[in-house]
């Protein structure tokens, strides 16, 4: 029996709703998770096809991140760990949306395009968070890839880096890690405890760190690495998913959105705390202070205290490497200014979405990319590696440059460079402030956040709105550029950029300047201006106060 014969059976197990038209967009497939299971079952078939064209392990994650708990979603990851590679996104987006008879019509045409071999073996690994829609959702998956004879293996329960992690272990044959959830507790905690060996001094107080699980999947795999940390860290979880919903009230998005501190967390001031998302691969830090007043310390915070300590054991390593960290135009400008004009490094501005974060920072040896909402980590290029490889085991190295390089050996370790990771992430920054001795509130002082605001506005189309320079500069509607200029000019300190969502059907207003009114007050008028000039719907945005 051919092939598509099977996938032609199967796929009447899984019809698509006639007319539902969804798109692979910024972080894959996001929807209600009653509108899915059509999508999970292509996606475990173009799993297999990727896996045949690329001749390695495929990975597949069920998760809808930071969305409420009725949402689901799915992701596909590349040999690397990577997100998928835009070139496959539309061929993604083609089969997901193929009504059901012209299914197999859809993926002849990419066998074809992509001149696929069917008799190559394909593998795929699946993983998905805690969401109850998840368990049928990633049975479907598996259906996909085994219609078109690829073999899967289900990882079950992972955080999305975990499975990023698992793919590129398996791809390099063992060289990044074991390919498991135990292989990266092992490999992560090993790299903290020998990271954290150098700090002296830290009391059990610093070591103290709540975290907020957002009552999902970063919770669980939080307490089964817990164990392997030893006495090095001090954790207190909250939000584990024993009693409230899933990212309800709590979580890195809600944090960073509303900024205020997560329902179900118990911190004194002055006390750290984090938050992880839904999928456990953003993380954001704050403290409250002795007022109560609410501290948050964002992605770009986080970038900062990461390329100090990197860029400190650099020098002292006396290593040439090039280091730059990559941000987006959502970036805080007083962070992008210290960077520059302090810290002196390279800084660069991509548009929004991890994966051409990622693809910037790989241009260095040492590339810090991090979006503001805490999304991110460090990639070292396989030059940066070796070289600090042979340092930390050159016999005839001085006592300074060895130790140095140790450090940032056991930094490589500690890190996921495939993604984002809360996990990690924690780890790292954990460390370094246990061995800079830093309190959350001098790491928080570093600079000063310009105040900002956020908005959204609803518009017919928000393709009519066409960005350059970063996303940072409008080029349509005619108009829209020249007023946002203007308006910014009225502000101290202002910057003001609009841009179409990638995952909500909104235009995103990013504006800030001196003062928390400033800033808002500028919000609402590029609003009106996007409203006016953009073709908004509904009602015209109000003023915030
Ligand atoms: C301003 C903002 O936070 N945008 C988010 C959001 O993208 P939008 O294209 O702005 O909807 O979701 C992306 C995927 O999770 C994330 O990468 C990005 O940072
Ligand atoms: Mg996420």
């Amino acid at each position: 029996m051919s092939p598509f014969e099977d996938v032609y059976k199967e796929s009447k197990f899984h019809p698509k709703l006639e007319g539902l038209l969804l798109p692979y967009g910024t972080a894959g497939f996001r929807s209600n998770a009653n509108h899915l299971d059509h999508i999970m079952f292509r996606m475990g078939l173009l799993a297999v096809l990727r896996s045949q064209n690329t001749k390695a392990t495929i990975g597949v994650m069920v998760t809808a991140s930071h969305n409420p708990e009725e949402d689901n979603g799915v992701k596909i990851i590349d040999p690397m760990g990577e997100m998928m590679s835009t070139s496959w996104e539309g061929y993604a987006t083609q089969l997901a949306n193929a009504e059901q008879e012209d299914l197999i019509d859809a993926l002849k045409e990419i066998i074809e395009k992509e001149a696929i071999d069917l008799s190559l073996e394909a593998k795929v690994f699946l993983g998905k968070d805690t969401r109850k829609s998840g368990v049928k959702l990633s049975e479907a998956v598996i259906s996909g890839v085994s219609a078109l004879g690829g073999h899967s293996k289900d990882f079950g329960l992972v955080t999305t880096p975990q499975l990023h992690y698992a793919v590129r272990c398996q791809n390099t044959k063992g060289k990044y890690g074991e390919p498991s959830v135990e292989g990266y507790n092992k490999k992560l905690s090993a790299a903290f405890i020998q990271l954290t060996n150098n700090a002296f001094n830290c009391t059990d107080d610093q070591k103290h760190l709540s975290v907020d699980g957002a009552n999902g999947i970063g919770a669980l795999k939080l307490r089964e690495i817990e164990c392997h940390l030893k006495k090095s860290a001090h954790i207190t979880l909250f939000n584990d998913g024993s009693k409230r919903k899933l990212n309800d009230q709590c979580g890195a998005d809600f944090v960073k959105v509303h900024q205020k501190a997560p329902i179900g967390i118990e911190m004194n001031p002055g006390e750290r705390g984090c938050s992880f998302d839904g999928d456990a691969d953003r993380i954001v830090y704050y403290y409250t202070d002795s007022q109560r007043r609410f501290h948050l310390l964002d992605g770009d915070k986080i970038a900062t205290l990461i390329s100090i300590f990197l860029k400190e054991l650099l020098t002292q390593s006396g290593l040439n490497l090039t280091m730059a960290v990559v941000q987006t135009a959502y970036a805080n400008g007083s962070s992008t200014d210290y960077l520059r004009d302090t810290l002196k490094v390279t800084v660069q501005c991509s548009k929004t979405g991890v994966k051409y974060l990622q693809q910037m920072a790989q241009k260095f040896d040492i590339g810090v990319y991090f979006e503001a909402n805490g999304h991110g980590t460090v990639v070292f290029s396989k030059s940066a590696e070796d070289q600090i490889h042979q340092l930390a085991e050159d016999p005839s190295a001085n006592d300074e440059a060895k130790r140095a390089a140790r450090m940032l050996q056991s930094s490589v370790n500690v890190i996921n460079q495939t993604i984002g990771d809360a996990i990690s992430d924690m780890l790292l920054i954990e460390a370094i402030l246990a061995i800079k001795g830093m309190t959350i509130q001098q790491w928080h002082a570093i600079y000063t956040d310009l105040p900002n605001r956020q908005i959204k506005v609803k518009v017919a189309d928000r393709r009519v709105i066409d960005t350059t320079d970063a996303e940072r500069r409008a080029v349509s509607p005619a108009g829209l550029q020249e007023a946002i200029d203007s308006l910014v000019k009225r502000h101290k300190k202002a910057r003001s950029f609009v841009r179409p969502s990638g995952t909500e059907d909104v235009v995103r207003i990013y504006a800030e300047a001196e003062t928390q009114e400033s800033a808002d007050a500028l919000a609402h008028e590029v609003s009106l201006a996007v409203y006016r000039l953009a073709g908004g719907v509904g009602d015209e945005p109000k003023p915030l106060h």
